[in-house]
């Protein structure tokens, strides 16, 4: 079997395992006791039947509280493909990608989303492999004023709902400057704010420092009317200090928009965003985009392979966990899809209270380490044997 043909993990262990085994199998996994599946709308289910793509409902639970009503927040998370072929003009690509994806917002919007967010730089191929300027450049916009901000502030407003999206980001009263940015917009349709990734990949084929340089936008948590929301972009994933920062500035969920290959990343995929759920008590939307995406140049990876047309499968399987580390099943490896998931943010602090992971964490003392670690004359703190 080729690596493209197993759909999903969670596809197999359903038709694999014996139901009495699926159960404590599901229950060791992904941490949770009971099915925690939620019935989406016939209309939501429509809509994504007419236009092929997967889409999938859970929720996650906090108890009752004496003083505090439960805090439900629906989020959609959109994994996609792209629309044309990498060679057809610009504007054609990015509308393509938009209408598949304005009816994926229409769905979640009948599956009673309040929050929306897609994968990263959704609007074009993740093209950065290449390393030409010409014709990629041309996909970036304007974060407050381009036209993807500008046609999705209307559905945030038409739909009552937040609208994160990853885009290309051109800032032009900054000499054109090209950024890696996660743009806010507010169920009013109101742009709220943006984010520009922090950690810019130097790994395999993922040759993004070419085209923009590691943000400076801090760790901005934004508070919306459905909850303290944050975008840890993709490669940022892969460091706990970064999460921590939307932890430490108050994020109830923190989105991962991302576009990653089963070659470099799979198996870290199910972990990072899991782990940083549990160590800061908030919920992570980690999204990936699927599909391979063929390129008109070949490009090498430095590494004495093959010049090669293409990037590799990217492998989908969004997921969402939780503050408990519990987790949904994955959307497909392969298929365009939406994940609605229903949180109650009442679980952050109930997890708090119960693990003590924030009490607990030792703030002055890493600030200190990490003084140290970064002046110039550092030495590790290393006691030999001898
Ligand atoms: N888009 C991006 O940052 N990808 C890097 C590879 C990875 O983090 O898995």
């Amino acid at each position: 079997m080729s690596a493209f043909e197993l759909q999903s993990l969670d596809e197999c262990l359903d038709k694999y395992l014996p139901p009495e085994e699926l159960k404590e199998v599901k229950r060791i996994l992904y941490g949770v006791e009971q099915d925690n599946s939620l019935e989406l709308p016939a209309g939501a289910k429509a809509i994504a039947e007419e236009h092929d793509f997967e889409i999938k409902g859970y929720r996650f639970t906090a108890r009752p509280e004496q003083l505090r009503k439960p805090r439900l927040v629906r989020v959609g998370a959109i994994q996609n493909s792209i629309a044309l072929p990498t060679t057809a003009p610009i504007e054609q690509q990015r509308e393509g990608i938009w209408n598949k994806v304005k009816n994926m917002i229409r769905a979640a919007a009948e599956a009673g989303c309040n929050i929306v967010c897609t994968q990263e730089a959704w609007t074009m191929p993740f093209a950065f492999c290449t390393r030409e300027k010409y014709p990629w450049c041309e996909f970036a916009e304007e974060a407050e004023t381009g036209p993807t901000t500008k046609m999705l502030a209307e559905l945030a407003k038409a739909y009552n709902m937040v609208i994160i999206h990853s885009i290309l980001e051109r800032d032009v009263p900054h000499g054109d400057t090209i950024w890696n940015t996660a743009v806010v917009i507010s169920n009013s349709g109101r742009y709220v704010g943006k984010h520009r990734k922090n950690h810019i990949p130097r790994v395999g084929d993922f040759n993004e420092s070419t085209y923009y340089m590691e943000g400076n936008t801090g760790h901005p948590v934004f508070e919306t009317e459905f909850g303290k929301i944050a975008i840890n972009i993709c490669y940022g994933r892969h460091h706990p200090q970064n999460w921590m920062m939307f932890g430490l500035n108050g994020a109830e969920i923190v989105f991962n928009p991302s576009a990653t290959i089963g070659r470099l990343s799979e198996p870290l995929w199910g972990v990072e965003a899991r782990n940083a759920a549990i160590a800061n008590s908030y919920f992570t939307v980690p999204i990936n985009r699927v599909g391979t995406e063929q390129f008109a140049n070949e490009f090498s990876s430095g590494d004495g392979s093959k010049a090669h047309h293409d990037f590799g499968p990217f492998y989908g399987s969004t997921y969402v966990a939780a503050p408990d580390g519990s987790r949904t099943p994955s959307l497909s490896r392969c298929k365009d899809g939406l994940l609605v998931t229903e949180l109650d943010l009442n679980l952050c602090r109930q997890v708090k209270d119960f693990w003590g992971f924030r009490m607990t964490q030792r703030l002055p003392l890493y600030a200190e380490s990490l003084q140290k670690a970064s002046s110039l004359d550092f030495k590790p703190q290393v006691i030999k044997d001898n």
